[in-house]
């Protein structure tokens, strides 16, 4: 797996064609496929749910399918991914009665695990369960929807989740998600991100593996 991970969100892909959607973004290079899941509870917004990411399976996908769960409560989903295919589950900490215990279900489930953080989540969360976590996602805009702008106070977070990463000693990966794009995407690095959700920048152009290059050549220039 390479040092800076791309994960093309599917949100901003053309559901009618999502296998093709999928193959597609993967050819063009990215590395994994972000799966945005929401319940029109937790969020103002209803997606896809784990029929559709056991359908991709079925199609032949085999990269890693990144969930990302926007619903609550998230127990009940947790078991019917691990089932439909997904190698990361994500959660955001206020939709788990008991964090400790979904990080668990996932990682039992031989899943990795990830907690995800609002805009204006505070990070402790994290402080008990780092053992348990495998990855760690800021929200850089307010979840629910593709096409939002980058919340530019991430960027002081992501130092900050950096930081804890680092000195925990454990292997945990630091992603972020919402408005990412070609343009913003070195600064978000050097801020201490390795794995960069796009949606609207990769699927809102014609040509994928263009974007996803372009990406590249400004994440070279932070190593
Ligand atoms: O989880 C979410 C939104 O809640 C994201 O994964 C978005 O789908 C990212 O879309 P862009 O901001 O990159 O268009
Ligand atoms: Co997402």
């Amino acid at each position: 797996m390479n040092d800076f991970i791309i994960a093309p969100s599917i949100l901003s892909a053309d559901f009618a064609r999502l296998g093709e959607e999928v193959d597609n973004v993967l050819k063009a290079g990215a590395d994994i496929i972000h799966f945005d899941v929401m319940d029109n509870h937790y969020v103002p917004n209803l997606t896809i749910g784990p029929m559709v990411c056991k359908a991709l399976r079925k199609h032949g996908v085999t990269a890693e399918i990144d969930v990302h769960l926007m619903v609550k409560p998230v127990d009940r989903m947790i078991g019917d991914f691990i089932e439909a295919g997904a190698s990361i589950i994500t959660f955001h900490p206020e939709a788990s009665e008991h964090i400790d215990r979904s990080l668990q279900m996932i990682k039992d489930g031989g899943c990795k695990a990830g907690l995800v953080f609002n805009p204006a989540t505070p990070l402790h969360y994290l402080k008990h369960v780092l053992d348990k976590v495998d990855m760690v996602l800021l929200m850089s805009v307010n979840p629910g929807f593709g096409g939002q702008s980058f919340i530019p106070g991430t960027l002081d977070k992501l130092r900050e989740a950096r930081a804890l990463i680092d000195a925990s000693g454990y292997d945990i990966r630091l992603e972020v998600d919402g408005g990412v794009s070609e343009k913003n995407i070195a600064e978000i690095a050097r801020a201490g991100a390795d794995t960069f959700v796009a949606g609207s920048a990769i699927f809102g152009k014609e040509d994928y593996k263009d974007v996803i290059d372009t990406m590249r050549k400004e994440l070279a220039s932070v190593r």
